[in-house]
């Protein structure tokens, strides 16, 4: 019998410190999140890292926790049921990192006789940090607990017409009523190194950028080019004007470089060098809601953005457990199926 697992980023069971250190180390411990030589990131995440982080994100965990938990499982959980009731198909939801994990995913969908199971990362972008890691995950767990389980997984839906579609609906939706003058697109960034380990050409990739207009196959991997072809499709079915948008990217730890420009820098440079003052952001890299929105972009960025001479600021929610995302899944899904 076929059937679904949905697979998200997962979060700390609650905003104790205890249990964000807990998932953190989960989560930076993983080699394709902080990539280098294990002993050395044993020292830095064991050593320096979860003696300060935990206490830092448990606060700012703390001030987006919902009364049923964390937003980001929370909104996972509302879609599945959603992507659920549409389908005959068992549904299941599993986290990359913390205790809804994916084990207890494939375990539900196999107590429900499924031996076929199509993968689905919820992140429109590849990277080793997100998908990657994910289908990497799945498969240990596949041949180590259900060696006999057929898998397949979606593929990157960056430019995906049925994507584009609903988030420019939403963005749409939420930018009524909202004077703005410019649009920012906020990918959540990885190290600049990470473009040039996932390139499978070994060749096209550049750190500066210049790579990502030339076709390439290494676009299959490459996070920075799917994030820049998202907002030309988002631009293009909103027919947002040249100069009234711009990308960059944001949530960067620890001081190697990542990808530019960074989000944070762009708050303070857009009202004083472009005269932006009326800004939109938009987080087209989350599916849901999560800390990286509600709290860095909604909170910090609005604050940022003020005091450096805007204006207005709106954060564009994501498209969470909205009907059209709902809706795109259970297609994505039938035609998996019909295959
Ligand atoms: C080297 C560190 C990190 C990389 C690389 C990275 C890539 C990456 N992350 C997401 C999505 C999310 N990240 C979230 C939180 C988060 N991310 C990092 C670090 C890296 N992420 C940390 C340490 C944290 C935890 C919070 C903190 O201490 O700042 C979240 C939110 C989770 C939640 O519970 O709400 C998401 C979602 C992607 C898509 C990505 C690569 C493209
Ligand atoms: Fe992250
Ligand atoms: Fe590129």
């Amino acid at each position: 019998m076929k059937g679904v697992l949905l697979i998200n980023l997962g979060s700390p069971d609650s905003t104790k410190v205890s249990d964000v250190r807990t998932y953190l180390d989960e989560f930076l411990m993983d080699e394709r999140v902080i990539d280098i030589p294990y002993w050395k990131r044993w020292l830095l995440i064991k050593g320096i890292i979860l003696n300060v982080r935990p206490k830092k994100s448990a606060a700012a965990y703390a001030k987006i926790w919902w009364k049923e938990g964390s937003p980001l499982v929370v909104i996972s959980e509302r879609f599945a049921k959603k992507v659920a009731a549409n389908t005959k198909m068992p549904i299941a939801l599993g986290m990359r990192y913390g205790s809804m994990s994916i084990e207890k995913g494939f375990k539900e969908l196999a107590d429900q006789g499924v031996d076929d199971v199509f993968i689905v990362p919820l992140y429109p972008h590849f990277a080793m940090s997100s998908t990657e890691t994910v289908l990497v995950k799945a498969e240990e767990v596949r041949k180590k607990l259900y060696p006999n389980m057929k898998t397949s997984a979606i593929d990157s839906f960056y430019n995906d017409p049925l994507y584009i579609k609903a988030m420019s609906a939403n963005i749409k939706k939420h930018l009524a009523g909202f004077e703005h003058d410019h649009i920012l697109f906020s990918y959540h960034g990885i190290p600049e190194r990470h473009i040039l380990k996932s390139d499978t050409t070994k060749s096209h990739c550049k750190i500066d950028g210049s790579c990502c207009e030339t076709a390439s196959i290494a676009h299959k991997t490459c996070y920075r080019h799917q994030c820049f072809e998202t907002t030309k499709a988002i631009v293009k079915e909103l027919g947002l004007k040249e100069g009234m948008y711009s990308n960059s990217f944001q949530s960067r730890l620890l001081k190697d470089p990542w990808l530019k420009p960074y989000t944070d820098f762009e708050f303070d440079r857009l009202p004083k060098e472009e005269g932006k003052k009326k800004l939109a952001v938009i987080t087209p890299a989350f599916v849901s809601d999560c800390l990286e929105t509600l709290e860095e972009i909604a909170m910090e960025g609005k604050e940022q953005f003020l005091e450096g001479g805007g204006t207005d600021y709106k954060h564009i929610p994501c498209m969470n457990d909205n009907d059209d995302w709902v809706e795109v899944m259970n297609t994505w899904i039938d035609a998996w199926a019909k295959q």
